[in-house]
């Protein structure tokens, strides 16, 4: 067997199925050209997978292989390959509507073999007793944690591997006239700068947060102490695999980790979700209600400057960092869908150009659960008061002091007042642009069925 192993959302070697199967192999990735081409050319995003597509040729030839790199459009990759004999291509799944397609499209060219991997079940392995998915967390989540119980977390061994002969040493680039062009690999030969990146590996990561994973229930929503596992980034790309960290918490099973298991199984059930009703990821699964359409609310939402100090703070959080803490994210997403009656799908868009974490599932799913209109949602009458959610979660107004630093000579306990804020001028910072208790009523007239 001739196998083009393609790497996607799996950038690793440890632990990694595509390179359980043995034979004869062709590692590659692929820059999608598609995707990359309209994203600002200092993207984070970019120079973190190139980052970890680097230390990934690195492993491969730690084991006597290697990795082709690509900067072109997949179709174009698979045409270059058609005339060279291989059997087939592997690769782990990939939910959203544009991976879909173009893996449809590429299984006309070559054989194409679905490998498990991204996620901890296939999408038909927790299904009600019908044989229909689930559509509420809970059941799922009981199902699957049976599941868990006795599967679902083997390591992958490392099989023996013949190289296919190739030249592996710079990054080919297919141009539009398809001609294959050869450039030393590195971001500048795909037009993208260097950019700064604060990297911790993986394992540090779940070692640090081991040591506070007892209180990760009680504390996760708290600003301050910020104790989640920032293990997102690493799901998203694959540089550690889900089974590893499950096999990790399990070892240390004397502590609390249900919580956290929790979560990753919340991370499947969207994913799930986006499978089962692909129509989601652009459509209500809902209510008919899809916010009002203004440029402006919208404009002064993205520069955040939109006077309430939490919403403000998480989208420059957002913009400095590529990142969010997620109960800011659920605060941010409530008060876009239900305080400025925004689409959620701007919104989504919004953190899709931004979050280092960005996954098409957990994004949508997430801002049609903030707006009440997704498959397992919020009741569209939940409205967050992002006034109430600040004071609870950063009391001391430390997050929201790091982010908007127009705000630091402002009393703390004023941070979270309503009437304080939109009495008061404070210096370049603008007062809060609506009533909060009002835009409420609105929303929930609004989105009532
Ligand atoms: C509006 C909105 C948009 C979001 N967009 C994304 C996104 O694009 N990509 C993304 O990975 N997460 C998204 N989330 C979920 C969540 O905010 C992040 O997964 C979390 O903040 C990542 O931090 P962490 O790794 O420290 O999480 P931890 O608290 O350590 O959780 C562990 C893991 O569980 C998963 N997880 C945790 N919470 C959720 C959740 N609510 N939904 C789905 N998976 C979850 C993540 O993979 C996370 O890494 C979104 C949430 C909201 C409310």
């Amino acid at each position: 067997m001739r196998r083009i192993l393609w790497f996607r959302r799996d950038l690793r070697v440890k632990d990694n199925p595509l390179l359980s199967l043995g034979g004869e192999v062709l590692p590659i990735f692929i820059f999608d050209e598609n995707i990359l081409s309209s994203l600002p050319r200092d993207d984070k995003r970019v120079a973190f997978i190139f980052f970890y597509v680097e230390k990934l040729k690195k492993q491969l030839k730690e084991i006597g292989l290697d990795l082709k790199v690509f900067y072109a459009k997949p179709t174009d990759v698979f045409e270059y390959f058609l005339k060279k004999g291989f059997d087939e291509v592997v690769a782990s799944g990939d939910y959203d509507a544009y991976a879909k397609q173009r893996d449809l499209e590429i299984s006309h060219k070559i054989h194409f073999r679905y490998i498990q991997d991204t996620y901890i079940f296939r999408h038909n392995e927790v299904l009600k007793d019908d044989g229909s998915p689930y559509l509420v967390f809970t059941p799922f989540y009981k199902k699957a944690r049976k599941i868990l119980d006795s599967k679902n977390i083997d390591e992958y061994p490392l099989k023996e591997h013949a190289l296919v002969e190739e030249e592996y040493i710079n990054l080919t680039i297919i141009n539009e006239n398809e001609e294959l062009l050869s450039s030393s690999l590195e971001l500048q030969s795909m037009g993208f700068k260097e950019v700064a990146l604060d990297i911790v590996e993986p394992y540090e990561k779940l070692q640090i947060f081991m040591k506070n994973i007892s209180s990760y229930k009680e504390k996760r929503d708290f600003l301050e102490s910020d104790i989640g596992s920032r293990l997102s980034v690493d799901f998203r790309f694959g540089t550690i695999g889900v089974r590893e960290v499950l096999r990790f918490l399990f070892e240390n099973s004397h502590l609390d980790i249900e919580p956290f298991i929790r979560q990753l199984i919340f991370r499947d059930f969207y994913a799930y979700l986006l499978f089962h009703f692909p129509q989601i990821e652009n459509e209500n699964y809902k209510y008919s209600f899809n916010g009002i359409e203004n440029e402006e609310k919208y404009r002064t939402f993205c520069e955040g400057k939109t006077g309430f100090p939490i919403v403000d703070a998480g989208v420059r959080e957002l913009i400095q960092t590529g990142s969010m803490h997620n109960r800011v994210r659920m605060v941010v997403a409530s008060f876009f869908t239900k305080d400025l009656l925004l689409p959620w799908q701007w919104g989504e868009a919004f953190f899709a150009q931004r979050l280092l974490d960005y996954d098409k599932a957990s994004n949508v799913l997430s801002w049609q659960w903030s707006a009440g209109t997704g498959v397992d949602p919020q009741p569209y009458f939940r409205v967050f008061n992002p006034y109430l959610q600040s004071k609870k979660f950063d009391k001391d107004g430390v997050y929201i002091k790091k982010y908007v630093k127009e705000l630091k000579d402002v009393e703390v306990k004023n941070l979270h007042k309503e009437e304080y804020l939109l009495e008061h001028d404070i210096l370049n910072y603008p007062k809060p642009m609506l009533n909060h208790k009002e835009a409420a009523k609105k929303a929930i007239e609004a989105f009532k069925p």
